[in-house]
């Protein structure tokens, strides 16, 4: 019997602060990415340097309240550990994480892939809806840190999979979850809250939008109630620009007005983070309570719920399987993410 393959999995995600010292430098190196504020050097390095001092003591606020830094890493290691033993049948799997923002950065990943010498990688972003702020930056990073540490292996990548039906049944299983708290007649509306885009980078082309409600249209599907209320809303929004909407905190005032309940579901993230520990839970918690929502349920991430990561083996046993090293569903449509305008 032949040695299984050595495959090595880089995992994307955005990275967080790992202590209060870390959330100005963090907030620079996000505002810094030319995917992120679309302005030439070194205009954008001023930009980055004014924003992420100025937004720091209130991100500092931020994650304060879930102990002074962001669980993304942690979580993300789970994440990794829970896939190299949903592979282990078929490959000599090992899971390596590469944050866009934060340690570990592309280049030191890069550099723990080529030590380990892998037959092929397999680039996976932990965002299941492709955006250019998101998947291509993180894997326009990616290259970059691979020239520079000289890592020449055959490498496949998982673009998007906003329909995957792993990613689509575990949150379907845990809304069922959710709802099931509540008492039989009782029909609360659900908000698919997806992070936010500022609407230019839409318009510009970026199918973010439109995978996002792809997902939540199939996870109604998935779940098969008769007559459910949802809405999708995006949340999240910094700076001046206009943002793609409806806006979840809007939403949110809306069902008080109407005196509906409310179960929330974040639709575009994997793991919990600030955005879901504090924006969903703490923040609009206290809005929905001032809105007078009669009761407010968050749907946890996926994190490593069985489905999920069955589903993210899946999609690296499809792309080791397929003449095409790009797994894109869009692809098939004729228009494959990278592929979008900027
Ligand atoms: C679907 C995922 C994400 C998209 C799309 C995205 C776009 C985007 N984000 C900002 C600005 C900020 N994002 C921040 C935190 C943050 N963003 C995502 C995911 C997406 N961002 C995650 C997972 C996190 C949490 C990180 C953590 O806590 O671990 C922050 C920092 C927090 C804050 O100060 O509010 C900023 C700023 C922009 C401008 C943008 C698209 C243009
Ligand atoms: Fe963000
Ligand atoms: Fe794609």
């Amino acid at each position: 019997m032949s040695a299984k393959k050595k495959l090595a999995i880089v995992l994307f995600n955005l990275g967080g602060p790992d202590g209060p010292e870390a959330v100005e430098p963090f907030l620079f190196n996000l505002f810094n990415d030319p995917l992120i504020i679309r302005v030439p050097q070194p205009l954008r390095w001023l930009i980055a340097k004014i924003i992420s001092r100025r937004r720091a003591p209130v991100a500092k606020g931020i994650y304060a309240n879930i102990g002074g830094r962001s669980p993304i890493l942690p979580l993300t290691e789970a994440q990794a550990r829970a896939l190299e033993q949903e592979l282990a049948g078929d490959y000599d799997a090992r899971c390596f994480i590469a944050m866009r923002y934060w340690k570990p950065f592309a280049s030191e990943t890069a550099a723990a892939v080529k030590a380990w010498a892998p037959d092929e990688v397999i680039l996976l972003p932990l965002y299941p809806q492709y955006s250019t702020t998101t998947n291509k930056s993180s894997l326009g990073d990616w290259d970059q840190a691979v020239k520079t540490v000289g890592l020449a292996v055959p490498t496949r990548t998982i673009c998007c999979y906003p329909v995957e039906p792993g990613f689509i049944a575990a949150y379907a299983e845990l809304l069922r979850e959710a709802l099931a708290k509540f008492a039989s007649g009782e029909k609360p509306r659900i908000l698919f809250s997806a992070h936010g885009l500022p609407k230019k980078v839409v318009e510009a082309g970026d199918p973010y939008q439109q995978q996002v409600e792809a997902s939540c249209k199939a996870v109604v599907e998935a779940l098969g109630v008769e007559g459910l209320d949802w809405v999708t809303c995006y949340q999240s929004r910094v700076g001046p620009l206009e943002w793609i909407g409806p806006a979840t905190d809007k939403e949110i005032e809306r069902a008080g007005h109407q005196g509906k309940s409310l179960v929330v579901l974040p639709i575009a993230f994997v793991s919990e983070h600030s955005e879901t520990l504090v924006e969903l839970d703490i923040e609009y918690g206290h809005l929905a309570k001032e809105a007078g929502v009669p009761r407010y349920e968050r749907v946890p991430a996926v994190g490593t719920h069985p489905r999920f990561i069955a589903g993210l083996g899946n999609l690296v046993r499809t792309v080791m399987n397929s003449s095409d090293r790009l797994l894109c569903p869009e692809e098939a449509a004729g228009r494959p993410c990278g592929e979008e305008a900027r």
